[in-house]
């Protein structure tokens, strides 16, 4: 809050710090550790962090391998970036481990190291690494492209934002901060973030399958080892589902009592099955509480003289809406 407060009203690329905020939020939970500012040490991690998940997105020789020669520096820059965090996260494992109070767990990764201890979970430390490593590039990078197309669609869409904080207001007041006990009495921003999400579509084509047996779907044949890629982009402007699917309207997910119904089915933007995403639930609490405390505090515009937000969408696993620049006006 006090980063986007900085800006005294001036406009500035949210960017950075909801990627802050939420690397940050992250931290805490797995390890308990957060960076104090934005400074040298933190832009050198996150940079490590966001080049290592360019690279793994989107490397050609994935999909080509004979072209393993020609991008050999690519792979090589990546081992090194993985090996980084992996370092990185096992001095975290060594230092929790010497302060472990198997009584009172800090973090999840105090957790880890108490059932490995007690033999419950059978994982070596580099296991235990990957997971933190894991939870935490799959983490922070979709909640922040959600939000950022959540704050363009709010500067968008102004009266949605006037009924989110007239909703805020009513439920939380101004004398404490939101969270996430709050989420069950603001079904508007419960419902707003569904269509942040509907409409946002941070990764339009998420997961790459393959048919492990001959089977069916939806009366198609489909052999084993088919490549099936599923397309969210289809699902959520899906006219049947979401009449005038381009319209951001969060109201389609209130009943008739206001009671917030979730898509379910509709669009499975996390996923589905056994693979579903296991930061669902964890996602959706820190989307709510960041968005809550924002609009708590301020209100988002269009800087002055500005008519209308860049349209698009940037390429990658994780798409961003176009950069772009807002304003924060305390409330
Ligand atoms: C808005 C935010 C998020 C979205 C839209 C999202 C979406 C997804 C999707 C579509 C998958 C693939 C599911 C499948 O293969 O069927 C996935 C997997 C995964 N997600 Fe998320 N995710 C989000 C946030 C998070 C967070 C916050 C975490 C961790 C704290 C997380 C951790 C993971 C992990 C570890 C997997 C791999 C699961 C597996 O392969 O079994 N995600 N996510």
């Amino acid at each position: 809050m006090q980063d986007v407060a900085s800006n005294h009203g001036n406009p500035f690329d949210p960017h950075h710090v909801i990627e802050f905020c939420y690397i940050n939020i992250i931290g805490i939970w797995l390890y308990g550790k957060m960076f104090q500012q934005r400074d040298e040490q933190y832009f050198k991690w996150a940079g490590t962090f966001v080049r290592r998940l360019e690279l793994g997105s989107c490397l050609l020789v994935d999909w080509f391998p004979s072209l393993a020669y020609i991008t050999s520096a690519e792979v090589k820059e990546l081992k090194g970036l993985v090996q980084t965090m992996m370092d990185w996260h096992m001095k975290l494992l060594e230092e929790h481990r010497q302060t472990l109070n198997e009584s009172s767990p800090r973090d999840f990764l105090d957790h880890l190291l108490i059932q490995q201890q007690k033999g419950k979970l059978m994982v070596s430390n580099t296991d235990i690494c990957s997971v933190l490593d894991d939870l935490q590039s799959a983490g922070f990078d979709t909640v922040t492209a959600n939000t950022i197309w959540g704050i363009q669609l709010l500067v968008q869409n102004p009266d949605v934002q006037k009924k989110l904080q007239a909703e805020i207001d009513e439920v939380v007041g101004s004398g404490r901060a939101p969270t996430t006990k709050d989420r069950r009495n603001m079904p508007y921003l419960e419902a707003t973030l569904w269509e942040i999400q509907r409409v946002g579509i941070i990764a339009p084509v998420p997961c790459i399958r393959a048919a492990m047996n001959d089977t069916t779907i939806g009366g198609f044949d489909v052999p084993k080892d088919t490549v099936l890629l599923v397309n969210h982009t289809k699902m959520a402007m899906n006219p049947i589902n979401f009449p005038q699917p381009q319209k951001f309207d969060p109201s389609r997910y209130l009943d008739e009592n206001g009671v917030v119904v979730a898509p379910d089915k509709k669009m499975m933007l996390f996923g589905n099955g056994f693979r579903i995403c296991p930061g669902m639930q964890i996602a959706r609490d820190m989307m709510f509480t960041v968005m809550a405390n924002l609009l708590q505090r301020f209100t988002f515009q269009l800087p002055e003289g500005v008519t209308a937000l860049p349209v698009g969408r940037n390429d990658g696993l994780i798409q961003y809406p176009r950069s772009y620049k807002i304003t924060a006006i305390p409330r």
